[in-house]
């Protein structure tokens, strides 16, 4: 790793899922797969979960299908990769984070309650200002299982490391792969080794990302205003997850992750299952809203540490 070679860096996360990200708005600064595990590394790099480039979507080498007529209106492109380098199709914590820090380094102005499209490989998606927290339209979910999948609520057999038994997955498309596995009890999910890939036959071809959720039914969850204020409860679903990621190994937080926790368990609770879902992570607490037409909506905080400056 070429310090030279290296852009500065902002330091920021989502409910725990850490991000370096830099601005490349011509498109010429691409780091090779190897340099970003380099960086990310957490012994010998900055440490992070993911590595954000901001790209115009006007510059050069942005992906094909990204710049198309569907985004016209959108002035950047989020460039995410795994901490390993390899490239993910969406990163739900990431792109909250990726608008806050367009708007840091006065690339994107966004008043209180606007909107903002912005360009990924999952397509253009719609982000919404609340206050220092955003709410993402993530787009179109999709069951590769098919309708039966989802009916049955299963269609993987997930090798849980620390679990002797086998157990049902059901596999959800964010456009990211991800494998949703219900868990007993809280000990169960707070005793899982995630330190190891979980095992999933049929492996997805590109690899997936595994969630371990406890449903914990609906409950009344404390309402509050853009100042944190508490205004009142209302009542909504609760999940609690652990997640693997793909490319990165065990996370505190996944968002799109919890877009699937949330689809998974709504699935398995069946009819009069609620839309709202909290999301409970080691890392904090996410909504996931299930919208019309398969759309789900993500929404939680994206906060900003410091400026990494390469020696
Ligand atoms: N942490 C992200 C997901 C990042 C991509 C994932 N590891 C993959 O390879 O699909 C999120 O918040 O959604």
């Amino acid at each position: 790793m070429n310090a030279a070679d290296l852009p500065t860096f902002v330091k920021g996360h989502g409910t725990g899922n850490d991000f370096l990200l830099y601005a490349d708005p011509d498109g010429v600064a691409e780091l090779t797969a190897e340099t970003i595990a380099a960086v990310a590394d957490r012994h010998t790099g900055f440490g992070a979960d993911g590595v954000i480039r901001a790209v115009r979507t006007s510059a050069p080498g942005v992906p094909a299908g990204v710049v198309g007529a569907d985004s016209v209106d959108s002035e950047w492109f989020m460039d995410y990769r795994n901490a390993d380098g390899s490239v993910a199709e969406m990163c739900g914590n990431g792109i909250r984070v990726f608008t806050a820090f367009l708007r840091h380094e006065n690339l994107l102005d966004l008043p209180d309650g606007g909107s903002t499209a912005i360009a990924t490989r999952a397509g253009v998606l719609q982000v919404r200002r609340e206050g220092e927290e955003y709410a993402v339209d993530m787009g179109v979910w999709s069951a590769p299982g098919g309708p039966d999948a989802l009916a049955e609520g299963f269609d993987v057999s997930v090798v849980v490391p620390g679990l002797t038994e086998q157990r049902p997955g059901l596999r959800l498309d964010l456009p990211n792969p991800h494998t949703v596995v219900a868990v007993e009890s809280a000990d169960e999910l707070d005793e899982l080794d995630l330190h190891r890939a979980p095992g999933v036959d049929p492996s997805p071809e590109h690899g997936t990302n595994v969630e371990f959720v406890l449903p914990l039914g609906e409950q009344e969850v404390d309402e509050v205003d853009r100042d944190g204020q508490v205004t009142g409860t209302v009542t909504m679903g609760v999940v609690r997850m652990r997640v693997h990621e793909r490319g990165v190994g065990e996370t505190l937080s996944c968002g799109t992750g919890a877009c699937a926790a949330a689809l998974a368990v709504r699935t398995w609770f069946g009819d009069g299952a609620p839309d709202e879902w909290q999301v409970q992570v080691p890392g904090g607490t996410l909504r996931v809203r299930a919208l019309a037409e398969q759309h789900v909506e993500l929404a939680g905080p994206a906060q900003l540490v410091g400026r990494v400056t390469p020696l």
